[in-house]
Parts: C-alpha cells; structure tokens; sequence
C-alpha cells in the first residue's frame, strides 16, 4: 500500500495527531479483496492485522484525527471531530486515492466522554452496509476489513471491541466547512483553503476562483441529489443525516442505525433515538436539501448568495430527475432526460401509486419490484400480480402501467434488464445481527456467506435463495440503537 500525505502535509490546523490504542488479541472478522484491491494490498497477514489494530506502527502513515462539527439532529454541535476514528493518510490506488482510517482505534483529542471505539456489532454493519452499497453501484465509503477482540466495551450492556478499517475517497464532511465558518476567527481564509483542497483534490476541472467555486458548490449538489435519489429508490434509511455525517463527494457515509425497508413504508423511521422522525425515510429527501442549505451557509465567503441559491435550486430538479430514471428502470419504461414537467408528473404518480399498493398490502418493497424481472409488460402479470391480496386494485394499476411501457418486442432482454435493476438481496438488519450473533460465539461462516451473498446482489445465488425470503416477525423493520 502506497501512502500519500496530502491532507496532513497542506491542511495543519485541521486535525491533531494521535496514536491509536493498541487493541489487545486481534483477529481477523471479515476482509474485502475487493477493497484491498483499491489501495493495492494482496490479502490478509499478520502484518497488516497489527498495523490495522493499531499494535504497530505503519512507518509512512501518519496517524491523525480531523476536525470538524455539525448541525445534529437540526442544532448546531460546534465541536465534533474524530473521535474514534484515525486516519492514517491517503493510500494511491490504480482507481483514485482512498483515505485509510481505523474506525474504533481508542480516543482522541476530540473523544470529548466517548471511550473512541466501536463494538463489533456496529463495525460489522458498517463493513457489510459499505460492500453491499457499492455492490448496488450506490456511492460510498468503503469497508476493508473487521478486525475483532475480546476488549470489552460497555454500551447498553458489555459488548467487544473491534475496528472497522474504512476506505473513503474523502473524509471530509459538510462539517468540516461549518467548523471553520462558525469558529475561527480567519473564516474566509480556513473555508477557502479546504474547498481549494477539495477542488484540487477532487474537481481538478474546477479552477480556485469564484467560477470554480460555484462550478464546484453545483457539482456537490447534485452529487447529493444523486445519492439521495439512490437512496429512495432501493429503499435505504441511512437514520442520521447530520451534517457531520455528508461526504462533501456525495458518498454514503457514516453507517449506524440504518436499514432497508423491508415492508414499503414511507415514514419508517430505522433510529431509536429519532422519534419524531427527523430523518425518516420519506423525509430524506428534503433533509438532503436541509444540510445543503447549512453547508452553503458556510461557503458565503467564497461564493455569492446568489449563486448558492442558483445551485441549490437544482438540488430538486436533479433528484426527481434521476429517481425517475432509475425507477423507470427498475419497472421497466425509458425516462428521457429531458421531461416536460407534465410528464414528470405522470410518472411520479404512475410510481407512487405502486409504492402505496405496496404500502396498502404490507408488500415486501425489494421482493415485489424483483417480480418485474418474471412479467411481460404486454400480457402476463402473474408472478407480480401474486404478490397483492387485492388483486383488482393491482389490475387497476396494471393497465395505467401498460400504458406507459413500450411494446416489449425481446421478452428475455427486457427481463434480463430488470434483473440487473432490481436486486434479490439486500442487507436485512435480522441477519446482520444473526451473523454477528454467530460469529461473537466463534462461527464467522454466517458474516462470510452474508458477505458473498450481498456482493452480488442481482444474481439468482439459489443456493441462498432463503436469504431473500421476507424476515421473521422479530426480524422485521428492526429498529436500531444509536449506540455503536
Ligand atoms: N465511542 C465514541 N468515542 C468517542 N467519540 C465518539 C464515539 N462514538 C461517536 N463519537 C463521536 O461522536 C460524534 C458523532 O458520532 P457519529 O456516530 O455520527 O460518528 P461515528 O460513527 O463515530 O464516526 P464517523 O462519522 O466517522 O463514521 C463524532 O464526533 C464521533 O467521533
Ligand atoms: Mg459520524
């Protein structure tokens, strides 16, 4: 693994130094060849097993903790900032370079009454939620290994110590940006030099003046837009949308008490500690805009009022825009980029009038669109129209859809498309803690298989076919702590 230093060498005064806390008997949980692959590392030793517990020192890393604060929740935190994770610099890789961080790996300066580690039912979560995302081709921090122990960490009861070792293009939040706005006396200065970081870093199409920085502020809009709509569309509950928790390149970040929908349910809310439902799921959206708004907040010393409110009025725009898309693919009809609002509509109703079927009949959201991959738009709605108790209200449906998709001329192509749009399996909360479960008493094969299987989440796999069965009752929209 080759590591840069970019961060460290161009931005002092953004982090403080620190060692992390050697932790005690490691041993592997899980590892990612694929994310080993990005930073050019072969396979799992012992090397790299003490270097990633923190019991050795990497000689070309540095070792440090950023930071930054945020708007939790909706009130402002003004100092947050790394405080269990430490991030040991840029590693350069044939695709980008990828921050290397161990989340888990003891306090910092910013551990403020935190103990700065993860138990190991979070860091599997993490490890599982970031492989599976990008399996999906949503954008995200990934996980590159689990590292376990038998250190004990108190949460609500005792649990055990591990680190999640994380691979991000980018550590760096929306908070970053309000740290330096709302607490340091030179503002434009420190605000002006991250986003120069960033832009050159990450926009080299971008120049470091004001068109480039209101080129740029668009660009992570509608990065966030995307995502967003990602989201929405394959069901995902990320639970805490605080600012501190929004990559600044539109990554999933910061996985904690998330959840896909298992039954569709527009106001799930997957936090326990969030019970007016602030981030719920149907709430995304709008919260997206919430952080951009905060993030523009603090970028008004580069960027004009004007063009900020230019960019973010096309945070809705772009969202329904790709939502669209991608709905359309999952169902099975083309939505040109260019829609007339008109148009726009129709669709938008055409789907929510499903995704409330859906809601009506207690329909399992991945499991029911994964049928569109076994009709035939021109005749045969079986294998779908099975799925609903209230059929007549599904024919109803039916015929509006029928409407709208093209005649189908190659049957097997058109299925083949919804196969690679809609995903067999998704990471369901019941089984991440069933793995985990297993694997805490000594049996990692579940967390391998849950692995394996969420790699490849659009193909068949029969042999796990059992995997995508809808969860137990106890298992079902399992609503997670915020304790990690
Ligand atoms: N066990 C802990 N010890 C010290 N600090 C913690 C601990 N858990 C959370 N924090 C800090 O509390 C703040 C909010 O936590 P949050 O759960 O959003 O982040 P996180 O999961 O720790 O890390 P990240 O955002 O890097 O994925 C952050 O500053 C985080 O570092
Ligand atoms: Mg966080």
């Amino acid at each position: 693994m080759k590591l840069k230093q970019d961060f460290f060498e161009q931005l002092t005064g953004y982090y403080q130094q620190v060692m992390p806390t050697p932790l005690p008997a490691p041993h592997w949980l899980l590892w990612s060849d694929e994310a080993a692959k990005l930073v050019g590392i072969d396979q799992p030793n012992d090397h790299w097993l003490q270097v990633f517990s923190g019991n050795q020192r990497l000689p070309q890393a540095q070792y440090y903790a950023q930071v930054y604060s945020g708007h939790q929740f909706g009130g402002y935190s003004p100092r947050l900032g790394d405080g269990r994770s430490i991030i040991l610099g840029e590693a350069v890789g044939a695709q980008g370079s990828w921050d290397v961080a161990l989340k888990g790996a003891g306090p910092t300066p910013f551990s403020r009454h935190g103990d700065g580690r993860a138990v190991t039912r979070s860091a599997v979560r993490e490890f599982l939620i970031s492989e599976a995302l990008a399996a999906l081709n949503i954008p995200t921090t990934r996980a590159l290994a689990v590292i376990g122990s038998d250190l004990p960490v108190w949460r609500e009861t005792l649990e055990k110590g591990a680190i999640t070792v994380r691979l991000a293009r980018s550590h760096i939040r929306f908070g970053h940006f309000e740290y330096f706005y709302y607490g340091d006396e030179h503002r434009s200065e420190k605000v002006q030099r991250l986003a120069d970081f960033v832009i050159q870093q990450h926009f080299p199409q971008f120049s470091c003046d004001n068109a480039g920085y209101k080129a740029w502020f668009a660009e992570v809009v509608a990065s966030t837009a995307r995502l967003i709509a990602k989201w929405q569309v394959f069901g995902f509950a990320h639970g805490v949308m605080n600012t501190d928790n929004m990559s600044i390149l539109g990554d999933s970040f910061d996985f904690g008490p998330f959840s896909f929908l298992d039954t569709y349910q527009e106001d799930f809310i997957c936090n326990h500690s969030d019970p007016e439902g602030r981030y719920a799921f149907s709430q995304q959206p709008g919260i997206g805009l919430w952080n951009l708004q905060c993030l523009a907040q603090a970028l008004t010393p580069i960027i004009s009022s004007d063009d900020l409110l230019a960019a973010l009025r096309q945070y809705q725009p772009t969202l329904v825009q790709h939502y669209l898309q991608l709905m359309g693919a999952r169902l099975g009809f083309a939505v040109p980029a260019e829609q007339t609002e008109a148009e726009q509509q129709q669709d938008l109703q055409l789907i929510g009038e499903f995704t409330q079927l859906l809601e009506q009949q207690k329909l399992d959201y991945t499991n029911t669109l994964r049928q569109f991959a076994h009709v035939s738009p021109d005749g045969n709605s079986a294998a779908l129209r099975d799925e609903f108790v209230d059929v007549v209200k599904f024919d109803g449906w039916w015929q509006q859809y029928q409407q709208r998709v093209s005649k189908v001329s190659e049957l097997d192509a058109w299925q083949q498309a919804r196969r690679l749009a809609n995903p067999k399996y998704i990471l369901r909360n019941y089984q991440a803690q069933q793995a985990t479960e297993q694997a805490l008493a000594g049996d990692l094969s579940g967390l391998q298989t849950l692995h394996q299987l969420l790699k490849n989440p659009f193909d068949e796999q029969p042999a796990l076919a059992h995997y995508a069965d809808r969860p137990p009752q106890w298992g079902e929209g399992l609503i997670m702590s915020c304790s990690s």
